[in-house]
């Protein structure tokens, strides 16, 4: 098999005459945690379910584990498992009858992995799966897709209604199942201090369009922000390439950049008298800016997409 577990080619999803994801070429890699990162309704769902066969490419072309995604087989199935947004469950059973109902269909079980998620959400095997709360649900899914032990595991939204410790559990999941075998998680999530713990590599979807697939350290590398301090007279700035945003207030001027190079760092130096200073971001910061309202995105898709 390739060295990635998912690869798209030109993937792309109309509803009607609305088009949700657009040309997407996608690579992800095997053992990777692949965070899919992108505002609300910029298509990573769509994209998961087309992924899974669950909905129809409208172009374009997905593998899965090596196989065609719209032609999965049922084995090619069980080696993945899939943790939908919402956490549905079987509300009439409780906990233990999840566990034994889900267990039969699938060749291998690992009982103790499901008992080990089970304790971690603190969940009494004998209550009824309905009375669960939301983030409890959660946990009862995330037992129910760890313990087939798949090789590719894809979680849309699985931190949705977690509470800070369950959270970290579902991360300590995540890293667990990655770091004892070589298996893949593709997730999806808006809490992007999770996913900077977490995942070695990332892609960014913006209105259905791949705006940077790299690793996580890649894009905090190519996302800066400076500081330059002033004392009310605000140095000028000619038209820098790969501005993203500028925020000024009486004394400091902040400017994030995308790729920019050391070049254009000594100019602002030069024309700032040395009063500049980086000031660390983190990822959320990063994305909020990178997908932020700036309108040159061309600027974006050239620059950042398939970055290595
Ligand atoms: N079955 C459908 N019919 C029509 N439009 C749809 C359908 N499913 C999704 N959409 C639209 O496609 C766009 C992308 O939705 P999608 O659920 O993939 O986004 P998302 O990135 O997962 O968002 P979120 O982070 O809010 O969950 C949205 O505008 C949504 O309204």
């Amino acid at each position: 098999m390739s060295e990635y577990v998912i690869e798209t080619q030109g993937l792309t999803k109309y509803f009607g005459k609305t088009c949700v994801v657009s040309e997407l070429n996608l690579k992800v890699p095997k053992g990777s945690i692949f965070g899919f990162l992108g505002r609300n309704g910029a298509g990573k769902s769509t994209t998961i379910r087309m992924l899974l066969g669950l909905v129809e490419p409208s172009r374009g072309s997905a593998q899965v584990l090596g196989k065609d995604c719209w032609n999965l087989s049922p084995d090619d199935r069980a080696r993945i498992g899939y943790l939908p947004e919402g956490h549905h469950v079987y509300g009439w059973m409780t906990i233990e009858e999840c566990g034994k109902f889900q267990a039969a269909f699938y060749k291998h079980w690992n009982a103790s992995i499901f008992e080990a998620v089970l304790s971690h959400f603190r969940l009494d095997r004998k209550g009824r799966a309905g009375n669960l709360s939301r983030g409890q649900r959660a946990g009862l899914c995330l037992a129910l897709v760890l313990a087939p032990e798949p090789e590719l595991l894809i979680l849309d939204d699985p931190a949705l209604g977690l509470d800070p410790v369950a959270r970290r559990s579902l991360i300590q999941s995540m890293l667990y199942v990655t770091r004892t075998t070589d298996r893949t998680i593709l997730f999806s999530s808006h809490l992007l201090s999770d996913v900077e713990r977490v995942a070695d590599e990332i892609a960014v979807l913006d209105l259905g369009t791949l705006r940077a697939s790299c690793k996580l350290e890649t894009f905090r590398q190519h996302v800066r922000q400076f500081v330059i301090r002033h004392d009310g007279n605000e140095p000028p700035l000619p038209d820098l390439p790969g501005l993203l945003q500028t925020f000024r207030t009486d004394t400091e001027t902040s400017l994030t950049f995308a790729n920019i190079g050391p070049a254009e760092i000594q100019r602002i130096q030069v024309l700032t008298g040395n009063r500049i200073e980086e000031v660390p971001l983190s990822l959320e910061d990063a994305f909020v800016t990178y997908v932020g309202e700036r309108g040159a995105k061309s600027f974006f898709t050239k620059d950042l997409e398939d970055v290595k």
